[in-house]
């Protein structure tokens, strides 16, 4: 009998078509993996080689904030300076004390050049109801005994950055941050207030700088409290703070901010750290 002649299986283009694609498919996933990782080792070697000069961040910037600001004249002297912010005083018994009407007249100067902050004491609701609407701030600062729960609640009711004020004298204190910590948006380090002062800030009372030398590199704070044209160089020098905040030191008296003792302390903190980086 002649044998059947075996039949070949039909051809599956389809089957050929797809390991076709599959194969094409791991070719180009290779070839970009590994022009993946040779860009990645790149910005690695990059960023290796710019690590020294990142550092230490707070040799970069720094945010100067000039506070208790009532007059078209000050604030003018304070933008031309290059503050970051300038601050707006709501506390009744303050000489420093602004209208919030006033205030938000004001502040349209600072708009696009300098943050606008609203200074406030334990305000109650209706209070901060009416600053945020007058004046229109950029952040709160929260100059009273605010607990974390309060500094949440007013971030949820405004969408505000807060910043939240610790008096400080002695290292203990820095232990006060912690239950702040992921809530405020920054901190102001400020002098405790002298005993029968009225006031909790804009005492012109300054507290040792070089407890704040050790803090956390990740902690944003504004250095406060008795600075002043002659004294900042120091300060510098011994907190190296992220950001530095005054009011009184560039004053003629209580409550009147003096444009030449503005423009004086804008020099004399950058011939300070003009010196720092020679
Ligand atoms: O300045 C005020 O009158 C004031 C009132 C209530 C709360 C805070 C106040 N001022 C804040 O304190 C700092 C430090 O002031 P100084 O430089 O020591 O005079 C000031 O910048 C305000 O943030």
């Amino acid at each position: 009998m002649p044998a059947t002649p075996r039949r070949l299986p039909p051809i599956n283009y389809d089957q050929i078509r797809t390991a076709a694609a599959i194969e094409r498919r791991r070719a180009i996933d290779e070839f970009y993996r590994a022009i993946y990782g040779r860009i990645r080792s790149a910005v690695r070697r990059l960023f290796s080689t710019l690590l020294p000069f990142r550092a230490n961040p707070r040799a970069m910037a720094l945010d100067i904030k000039i506070c208790g600001l009532k007059t078209d004249k000050a604030l003018a002297a304070a933008l031309a300076g290059g503050a970051s912010h300038v601050g707006f005083i709501f506390f009744a018994k303050s000489p420093r004390f602004i209208d919030p009407l006033e205030a938000g007249r004001l502040r349209e100067a600072a708009i696009a050049k300098a943050k606008a902050v609203a200074v406030t004491v334990d305000a109650s609701d209706a209070f901060l109801d009416e600053i945020v609407g007058k004046m229109r701030p950029d952040m709160l600062q929260l100059h009273g005994s605010e607990t974390p729960e309060r500094l949440a609640e007013l971030k949820a009711r405004y969408g505000l950055p807060v910043m939240k004020v610790l008096p400080i004298s002695e290292a203990a204190d820095l232990e006060r941050i912690r239950p702040f910590v992921g809530i405020a948006d920054r901190f102001l380090f400020d002098a405790k207030p002298p005993k029968g002062s009225e006031l909790p800030g804009g005492n012109g009372i300054a507290f040792d700088w070089r407890i704040l030398a050790g803090l956390d590199a990740g902690v944003d704070y504004m250095l406060s409290g008795g600075l002043n044209a002659a004294n900042i160089g120091d300060a510098l020098r011994l907190a190296n703070p992220p950001a530095i905040d005054i009011s009184s030191g560039v004053e003629s008296a209580p409550g009147v901010k003096d444009p030449a003792l503005i423009e004086q302390f804008f020099r004399a903190v950058r011939a300070a750290r003009n010196t720092r980086a020679a």
